[in-house]
């Protein structure tokens, strides 16, 4: 646990000044990739979320835990700075693709065979090499330069990477049964969730200064109304579907984490979705996102 203390240890360096360092520096993308993995962790030990695994327990799972997502995390290291440092070369997209792929394999020997994170590879993963790019052109980073970075270097592969005929997982058997766009979606226009949705919502509520957890909170509700999951549509269908998106509505309409009961409403919202056994593992991947972006922007980590 000396490695996990030394990952989670406050960062010292926090100014978007500092970020804006020399072109190849290899120091900042050594802490890009810490402060993709600090994020994944800031999602893993924020309680109550619907349905997810936290410190305090399982949500809707059985195959896996706290621990496995921790395993994982570490396992992920290396991946979010070789990401960051292609990125910041410029790398086509078929070298960052090769390394999604090669970081999901890690992943799954880390977790013997548990799918924890491979919306976090695709999505952090991308994000990281599009932080690399700014870097290397110089820009500040914002996160329109992100966005912008992303969609003008990756854009247009990321358009095509349509699921393959014969692609047997549950994010390709949603799309087609349900026509839930998902993870592949979101990458195609540049992750609107994490941009348009769940960072302003986790920037609202800092701004109204009820802090840090309760902006995450916030921000995952929020995602949850508005995003295609398909790990929900796998465990839950059209109905479960409906229900996520319906639940974290009307706690975004009640004033989100602004309303006095918002803590027992986010447990009784859990308690729900770990009855029916719904899982809002994408809406989970792309809070993890809003607190990367959030964080390499110069925000509290
Ligand atoms: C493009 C890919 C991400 C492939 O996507 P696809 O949809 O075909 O594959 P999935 O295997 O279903 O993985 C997609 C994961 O993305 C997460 N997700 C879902 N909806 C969204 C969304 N709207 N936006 C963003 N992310 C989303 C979701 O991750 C969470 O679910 C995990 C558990 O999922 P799963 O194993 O399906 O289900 P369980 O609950 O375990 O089910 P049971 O087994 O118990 O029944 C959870 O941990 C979260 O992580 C989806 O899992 C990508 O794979 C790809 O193309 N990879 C190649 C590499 C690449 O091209 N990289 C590009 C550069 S990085
Ligand atoms: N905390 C979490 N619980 C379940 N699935 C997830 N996928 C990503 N984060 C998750």
């Amino acid at each position: 646990m000396a490695e996990l203390s030394a990952l989670l240890a406050p960062r010292t360096v926090r100014t978007p000044a500092t970020v804006a360092a020399p072109v190849g520096d290899r120091k900042f993308c050594r802490r890009i990739a810490r402060l993709a993995v600090r994020s994944l962790y800031a999602e893993l030990a924020l309680y109550p979320k619907p349905g997810l695994i936290s410190l305090v327990d399982n949500g809707s799972h059985e195959d896996m835990t706290a621990e496995t997502f921790l395993r994982s995390m570490f396992a992920l290291r290396r991946y979010f700075l070789d990401i960051a440092e292609a990125g910041m070369a410029g790398a086509p997209f078929a070298e960052l693709k090769r390394l999604g792929l090669a970081a999901e394999e890690r992943m799954l020997r880390a977790t013997l065979g548990t799918n924890t994170h491979r919306g976090a590879i695709f999505c952090l993963g991308l994000l990281s090499a599009a932080i690399g790019r700014c870097r290397a052109a110089g820009a500040c980073l914002s996160p329109g330069a992100i966005r912008n970075a992303l969609i003008e270097h990756w854009g247009t592969e990321l358009g095509a990477h349509s699921v393959d005929a014969g692609t047997q997982s549950h994010g390709a058997k949603a799309l087609r049964r349900y026509a839930a766009t998902g993870a592949r979606e979101e990458g195609a226009r540049g992750f609107p969730s994490v941009f348009e949705v769940g960072l302003p919502a986790l920037r609202r509520t800092l701004g109204q200064g009820r802090g840090m957890r309760r902006a995450r909170i916030d921000a995952l509700f929020s995602l949850m109304a508005h995003i295609s999951d398909t790990n929900v549509y796998h465990r839950g269908g059209i109905n479960g579907a409906l229900t996520v998106r319906s639940q974290a509505r009307a706690f975004v309409a009640r004033g989100g984490s602004a309303a006095p009961d918002w803590e027992a409403r986010a447990l009784a919202r859990h308690r729900d979705f770990v009855a029916a056994r719904l899982s809002p593992g994408g809406a989970a991947d792309l809070l993890g996102a809003v607190c990367f972006v959030h964080a390499a922007c110069g925000g509290e980590g």
